[in-house]
């Protein structure tokens, strides 16, 4: 049932794209939906290029046919289009599950526009409850993690299948514990001033939307500027 809402709110997102457009496309599961659809409407003739947040997603839009254009050769991003692992009712969110934040954040904060699609178990009243990814550089890890202590945290290194999560940067991700005190706006400043931190996965609201596939259909909910 999951997938199927994931798949729902990912061609509602494709119905913003326009031939000619230049998309950042994200990183996961929903965005998994996006990219194969995005095949289909390339095979039929939209004209579309992209550029990815992630090796995965490089490989994924690859399969599927869609030009794809080296971040270092894009000028403009008209859409990115993303998914999240929770927001809140403010549209804060917390990203990088996957793994892919940093790629995510540098796309995110130069579209022109950015939608996050996401089924409806990623709508959470705090972000508190939810770990926190931060990428953090190898080198000095344990000083890097340390600080994070200091700063009330519980941080745990990501593994996958018994090795160490290395990310497309070939850093680290520390998912960090927190507390229901904590304003995550507040902590994601204070762990960016850690040397080693290279970027966290807290995204302040800079979505133009969020598109939620839910039980009773999709939702699409325009946040007031
Ligand atoms: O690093 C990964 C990303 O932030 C993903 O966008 C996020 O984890 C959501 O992924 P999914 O759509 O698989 O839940």
């Amino acid at each position: 049932m999951t997938e199927e809402l994931k798949k729902a709110a990912a061609l509602k997102a494709a119905e913003e794209i326009r031939s000619g457009m230049m998309l950042g496309l994200g990183t996961g599961s929903t965005v998994y939906y996006l990219v194969q659809h995005l095949g289909d409407l390339a095979a039929a003739g939209l004209q579309i290029h992209a550029t990815a947040t992630s090796r995965a997603t490089e490989d994924l839009a690859r399969q599927n046919g869609i030009p794809l254009v080296d971040i270092a050769k894009v000028r403009e991003i008209d859409l990115a289009i993303d998914g999240v692992d929770a927001i809140d009712p403010a549209y804060q969110a917390v990203k990088g599950g996957g793994g892919a934040l940093f790629r995510e954040k540098v796309i995110a904060t130069r579209a022109k526009r950015v939608i996050w699609i996401m089924d409806e178990r990623k709508l959470m009243p705090h972000l508190s409850h939810v770990p926190l990814p931060v990428e953090t550089a190898p080198f000095g890890y344990h000083f890097t993690e340390k600080k994070i202590k200091d700063l009330g945290f519980i941080p745990e290194l990501r593994t996958r299948d018994g090795e160490i999560f290395i990310t497309d940067n070939g850093n680290y991700i520390l998912d960090l514990a927190g507390n229901a005190d904590m304003d995550y706006r507040i902590m994601a400043h204070k762990l960016k001033e850690i040397t080693g931190i290279l970027e966290t996965g807290f995204f302040s609201p800079i979505c133009e939307k969020i598109i939620v596939g839910t039980k009773n259909g999709v939702i699409v909910k325009t946040k007031e500027r």
